[in-house]
C-alpha cells in the first residue's frame, strides 16, 4: 500500500534546488520536483513508477541484481545513506551522487524517504576520450574513497600498481575539492636530482647558484590556493626527505638564495608505487615523513581486479588514440584482452591497443592484432594458447584441479616430447607427471600435445582467424 506524503514535506521537496524526490520502502517513486524531471528525465513526470524502473531500467530492485542500494541501507538502518550509483538514463550512463534520508516525523519507522541525486563528473559510465572512465565495482568503490576526501584538506596517500591511474586519481581529488579553481601542480619526484630538488620545489633568487639566471618561481609556490601532486614519492633520497618534512611541518619554505620565509598553502596528494613499508624497514623512507603525507591512503585497484571495466577502457583509449577511426572489438578479441592479467595494468592496455591499430587497416580489431596475446600456431584453424599471464574469467572460480590441468596443458604445448625436463621443472617425479597427463587426457578426452594439438574446448583461449 502506497503512502501520501504529507503536505510539509511535498514543499520541502519543491523548494529544495538538488534533483529530489520522495520514496517509500517499497521502491516506489511518490514525488518528484522539478529540478530532478529536468535534470533526468526532459520534464517528465516519473511519481507512481518503481525508483530501479526508472534510474536503471531493471524490474526488480537493484539490490537483487548485484547493486547497492541505498534506499534499502537506509531502511535497514534507519539513518541517511549516500552511494555512488550508475544511472542509465535515456541519454545514456551516468554517475550520479545518491543521498538518502529517512524521514520520521515522530512515527517509530521511516513514513517515507527522500532522495537527492546531484551528478558527477569525476568519471564517466560511457567511453569517453580523456578522463576516468570505469562502472565495476572496484572503481566506484574507489571514486566513493575520492568523494569522501576531497573536500577534508588532509594529505592522500595513493598507491597501487603502475598504471593503474594514480595522476588521474590525482586529479579528480582535487576537481571534487573546494581547490577546485586552484591550479593542480604535478611534481615527478624521481626525475629531480639533488640540486634541483630545492630549486624547483621552493624557487631560487637570480645568482643563488651558477646557472641561476633569473628568478625562478618554485613549484610549491605554483600550487598555491589549490593542489600539490608529489608523484613517486617513494623514490625522494633521504637528504630531501627531510627537506619535505620540513615543509608539510611548518607549511613554510625558503627559496634558494633568499632568507624570507615564506607561507605554503596547497592540498598534498602523493603517489608511489613503491612499498612503502618495506623501504621503511630498509631505512630508505622516513617513518615521519609516512605518517605527515598517509593520512588518508587509496590503494588503486590492478587492472586484472576491475576486467569488467576493460570493454569500456579498450573504447575510451581507442577513442583517444584514432579519433578519426571508428575501432571496435571483436568479441574474441575483447574476450583475449579481458582474460590476460595485465602487469603493466592500463598503460600496458594503451600500448597493446596501439600497436593492433596499427597492425588493422578496418575498423575491427580482432585477436590477430594482438600477438603478444595470441600466439597463432599454423596446426589448425584455432589453435589455441593460453599465455602466461592468463587468468581465469572473474565470474567463474575455477578448481584447483582444472587450474592445474589448464597449466598442465599449456606447458604440453610448450615443451611438447620433452617430459623430463617439464617434470623436473615442475618438482614431480616422471611418473606423476605422466599420471597427470593421463588424467588430463581422459578429462578433455583428446590427444595430449605429445600426440597432437590438444584442445581443451571453451576454457581456452582461442585465436580468431585473419579474414
Ligand atoms: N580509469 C581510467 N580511465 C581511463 N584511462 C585511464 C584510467 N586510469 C588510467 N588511465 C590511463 O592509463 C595511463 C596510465 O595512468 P597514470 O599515468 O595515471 O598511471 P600511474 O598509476 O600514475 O602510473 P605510474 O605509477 O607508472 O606513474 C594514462 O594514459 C591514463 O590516462
Amino acid at each position: 500500500m502506497s503512502v501520501t506524503p504529507r503536505p510539509e514535506h511535498l514543499e520541502s521537496l519543491f523548494y529544495q534546488t538538488d534533483p529530489a524526490t520522495l520514496l517509500d520502502a517499497n521502491y516506489h517513486i511518490l514525488a518528484t520536483n522539478l529540478a530532478y524531471r529536468t535534470a533526468f528525465h526532459q520534464g517528465h513526470e516519473v511519481a507512481g513508477r518503481a525508483c530501479y524502473d526508472v534510474s536503471h531500467g531493471f524490474n526488480r530492485p537493484c539490490d537483487e541484481v548485484g547493486e547497492c542500494c541505498p534506499l534499502k541501507l537506509s531502511i535497514q538502518s534507519g539513518v541517511r545513506s549516500t552511494m555512488l550509483h550508475v544511472h542509465h538514463l535515456a541519454h545514456g550512463k551516468e554517475y550520479v551522487r545518491v543521498e538518502i534520508e529517512p524521514i520520521f516525523d515522530g512515527a517509530e519507522s521511516a513514513l517515507y524517504y527522500k532522495e537527492v541525486l546531484r551528478r558527477t563528473f569525476i568519471a564517466s559510465a560511457e567511453p569517453k576520450a580523456h578522463g576516468l572512465v570505469g562502472t565495476s565495482h572496484a572503481f566506484i568503490n574507489l571514486l566513493e574513497k575520492v568523494h569522501q576526501v576531497a573536500p577534508e584538506s588532509v594529505p592522500v596517500l595513493l598507491t597501487g600498481e603502475s598504471g593503474t591511474g594514480k595522476e588521474l586519481i590525482a586529479r579528480a581529488v582535487h576537481d571534487a575539492s573546494n581547490r577546485a579553481n586552484g591550479p593542480f601542480v604535478p611534481v615527478e619526484c624521481s626525475g629531480l636530482t639533488e640540486t634541483l630538488f630545492e630549486s624547483e620545489l621552493f624557487g631560487h633568487r637570480k645568482g643563488a647558484f651558477t646557472g641561476a639566471l633569473s628568478d625562478k618561481q618554485g613549484l610549491v609556490e605554483a600550487a598555491r590556493g589549490g593542489t600539490l601532486f608529489l608523484d613517486e614519492i617513494g623514490d625522494v633520497p633521504l637528504l630531501q626527505q627531510v627537506k619535505l618534512l620540513r615543509l608539510l611541518e611548518s607549511h613554510t619554505f625558503r627559496k634558494v638564495g633568499e632568507t624570507e620565509v615564506k607561507k605554503a598553502d596547497f592540498r598534498l596528494v602523493c603517489a608511489t608505487n613503491r612499498n612503502l613499508d618495506e623501504r621503511m624497514a630498509q631505512g630508505l623512507f622516513r617513518r615521519d615523513l609516512y605518517y605527515r603525507i598517509s593520512t588518508f591512503p587509496i590503494k588503486l585497484p590492478a587492472l586484472r581486479e576491475r576486467r569488467q571495466d576493460i570493454g569500456l577502457l579498450a573504447h575510451s583509449i581507442l577513442m583517444r588514440v584514432a579519433p578519426e577511426r571508428k575501432l571496435r572489438l571483436s568479441q574474441g578479441a575483447e574476450q583475449l584482452l579481458k582474460n590476460y592479467a595485465f602487469p603493466g595494468n592500463i598503460r600496458e592496455l594503451l600500448n597493446l591497443l596501439e600497436r593492433a591499430r596499427i597492425l588493422s587497416s578496418e575498423n575491427q580489431l580482432s585477436t590477430h592484432h594482438f600477438p603478444a596475446l595470441c600466439h597463432e600456431t599454423t596446426a589448425t584453424d584455432a589453435a589455441p594458447t593460453i599465455h602466461p599471464h592468463f587468468v581465469p574469467p572473474e565470474d567463474k572460480i575455477l578448481s584447483l584441479k582444472a587450474l592445474e590441468q589448464r597449466y598442465l596443458s599449456f606447458l604440453l604445448e610448450r615443451h611438447t616430447g620433452n617430459q623430463e625436463y617439464l617434470a623436473q621443472a615442475l618438482g614431480v617425479s616422471l611418473r606423476t607427471l605422466t599420471r597427470k597427463i593421463a588424467a588430463l587426457k581422459r578429462s578433455t578426452g583428446r590427444a595430449t600435445p605429445e600426440a597432437g594439438s590438444l584442445k581443451s574446448g571453451q576454457d581456452r583461449l582461442v585465436c580468431e582467424r585473419s579474414s
